[in-house]
């Protein structure tokens, strides 16, 4: 059963066309990697599906659901999007755990399990939680918004090149946590050639036909 399913989307900018008749289905489970050379349109089509964008055509249906500004926020509720751009908060990390953990109705132990297990996968140190998030070197923001992603609960991923500030031995890592989950589905924008190994199916947007 299709999860994700694009129909027909064109996107312009000024003018410009940035997607052209633009079809994808995706099906639980998949492991997507989206490749294709930069200011191609791959950050545009994840904004789409997360309802950014006004001046679009075509349909976007998340779960059989089509994604308008009515239901858009539930529609983010089921979806983890994470960002090359990691700016994003203010405050302690423990803070920033504290808020994921606040939106999930299970809060026991096996929270606290999880995160020490995904802080040891990543090779971050128990004390980064006390730090401020914005202190923090980009790789070490780029691993603490990618553990508060896998920490979400939710099991639909749209990543944005998050593995650019990684090292090689991370990105392996990385690609790995968010692949080998049979129940997960994830879109992934990289340059990586780790999500290329490991992918189910790869779209290249510079192969795409406008
Ligand atoms: N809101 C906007 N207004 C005008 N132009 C935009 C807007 N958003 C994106 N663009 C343009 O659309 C094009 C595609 O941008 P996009 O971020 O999707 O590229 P990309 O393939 O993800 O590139 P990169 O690999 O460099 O991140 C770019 O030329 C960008 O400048």
């Amino acid at each position: 059963m299709e999860l994700l399913d694009i129909q027909n989307l064109s996107v312009s900018f000024d003018g410009k066309t940035i997607l052209s008749d633009f079809n994808l289905s995706v099906v639980k489970g998949d492991k997507i990697l989206i490749k294709g050379k930069s200011g191609i349109g791959k950050s545009t089509l994840f904004r789409m599906i997360m309802g950014f964008g006004k001046h679009h055509l075509g349909e976007i249906f998340l779960d059989k659901v089509k994604v308008d500004s009515d239901n858009i926020w539930d529609i983010r509720k089921k979806v983890a999007y994470v960002l090359q751009d990691t700016d994003i908060a203010e405050g302690k990390v423990s803070d920033l755990v504290d808020e994921v953990f606040s939106f999930k109705a299970n809060k026991d132990a096996y929270g606290k399990e999880q995160l020490e297990r995904i802080m040891s996968d990543l090779f971050l140190s128990p004390r980064i939680l006390n730090k401020e998030y914005m202190k923090l070197s980009g790789g070490e923001k780029q691993r603490i918004c990618l553990m508060l992603a896998l920490l979400s609960g939710k099991d639909i991923f749209l990543l944005d090149e998050v593995t650019a500030e990684l090292d090689v031995t991370l990105k392996q890592k990385v690609v790995e946590m968010f692949f080998d989950n049979p129940q997960w589905t994830v879109l992934s924008i990289s340059h990586d050639r780790e999500w290329e190994d490991k992918a189910t199916k790869v779209i290249d947007f510079s192969g795409k036909v406008n």
